[in-house]
């Protein structure tokens, strides 16, 4: 459900779905939206002594001192650990050092790839959908064996005898292990487990992309992390962690995810990146009406200049680079990133061909 405000309502936009429309004018510097923390996020792998797991908090590539061996993950002080894991709570404690164990059990096989660039071309719908159903058949085995009271890593005399599954189990345990997209489907996993409704009605009504994988591997490494994860976390999880759930974090995060950058914004280092649901509703624009600032785990937006009732408020994708590249240049970088022609009123200005 879109977010609320006496500021500005979300109303549909020409050639850009929804957007954010000014219901008053607006003096720069209004506040506008202060986002909740994210849906699902990841810290890639390589980041993941340097940025505290609670508050994003990155201290120039140092290392934060306390760290919590048997989840994998590293904070900036004791408070935040403590937080960490009030939010969480036991069930998804008890996942994420299930995770870390299963990751550290195939430390020959980790590779983390969701920072690299694409290799060959984007799977179309049509694969996107058979190679999710085969990985949705698999699943179903894992979670009849594990729901019937045998765990995967467990596999007792029953089990034994079921060849299909053992076949299955295999397979699960023979690919490769990506902790960054294993990292992101579980927390959104663990979000749509503690919150149905919310997940419901703020995730499920984003703009979805079904064509969302940058090649035929990285759908691939999808369906085995949803496969990872159905052997490895708690048996409590298990009816949370669907195909269905898998998808809609992919599909929602191609579109509307936030990079988690060094510097809160425009930072150098691209160290991670998160899924905001309430924040997810402003469209681009190359002459941005609205400035956006990461403040730990949330986002504030406010306007950066006058704005008159009805205009539409925008933040800019491209984090400042819009000022010094023409027309075609700024277009190119969002059909290859974000995967949209730009149709802000600037560029339809510039646009002379
Ligand atoms: C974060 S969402 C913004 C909200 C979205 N318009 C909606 O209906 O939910 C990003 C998507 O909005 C659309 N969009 C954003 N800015 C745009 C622009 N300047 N021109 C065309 N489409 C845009 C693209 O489809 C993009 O993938």
């Amino acid at each position: 459900m879109p977010p609320t405000s006496t500021h500005f309502s979300i109303r549909p936009i020409p050639s850009a779905g929804r957007g954010v429309l000014a219901s008053t004018p607006l003096a720069p510097n209004t506040p506008l939206l202060l986002s909740p923390p994210p849906a699902a996020h990841v810290i890639f792998r390589q980041y993941r002594r340097e940025v505290c797991a609670h508050c994003l908090h990155y201290d120039r590539g140092r290392t934060l001192p306390v760290r919590d061996a048997p989840i994998g993950k590293v904070f900036c002080a004791e408070p935040c650990r403590a937080a960490w894991r009030e939010a969480q709570g036991p069930l998804g404690v008890e996942a994420w050092t299930a995770l870390e164990t299963f990751v550290r059990s195939r430390a020959k096989s980790v590779v983390s790839t969701l920072a690299q660039a694409a290799v060959g071309a984007k799977p179309g719908a049509q694969a996107v959908v058979a190679t999710w159903e085969a990985a949705a058949e698999v699943g179903a085995l894992h979670a009849r064996a594990r729901g019937g009271g045998v765990g995967a890593a467990d596999s007792g005399p029953g089990i034994k005898a079921d060849r299909e599954y053992r076949r299955a189990l295999h397979h699960v345990w023979t690919q490769s292990v990506d902790p960054d997209i294993l990292g992101y489907l579980l927390s959104g996993v663990l979000t749509a487990h503690g919150d149905a409704g919310y997940w419901q009605r703020e995730v499920e009504g984003l703009a979805m992309d079904e064509e969302a994988y940058k090649d035929t591997a990285d759908l691939e490494a999808h369906c085995n992390a949803f496969l990872q994860l159905v052997a490895t976390v708690p048996r409590e999880l298990v009816g949370s962690c669907t195909v269905e759930v898998c998808q809609t974090l992919a599909n929602a995060s191609s579109h509307n995810s936030f990079g988690i950058r060094a510097g809160g914004d425009e930072g150098e280092e691209y160290m991670g990146y998160a899924l905001y649901p309430e924040a997810s509703y402003f469209n681009h624009s190359c002459s941005p009406s609205v400035r956006k600032k990461r403040v730990g785990r949330q986002w504030e937006f406010s306007t950066a200049r006058e704005v008159g009732e009805g205009e539409e408020l925008c933040i800019t994708y491209l984090g400042g680079d819009e000022k010094d590249l023409t027309v075609t240049q700024r277009r190119e970088r969002l059909r290859g990133v974000w995967g949209f022609e730009c149709m802000c009123e600037r560029c339809r200005r510039e646009d002379t061909s």
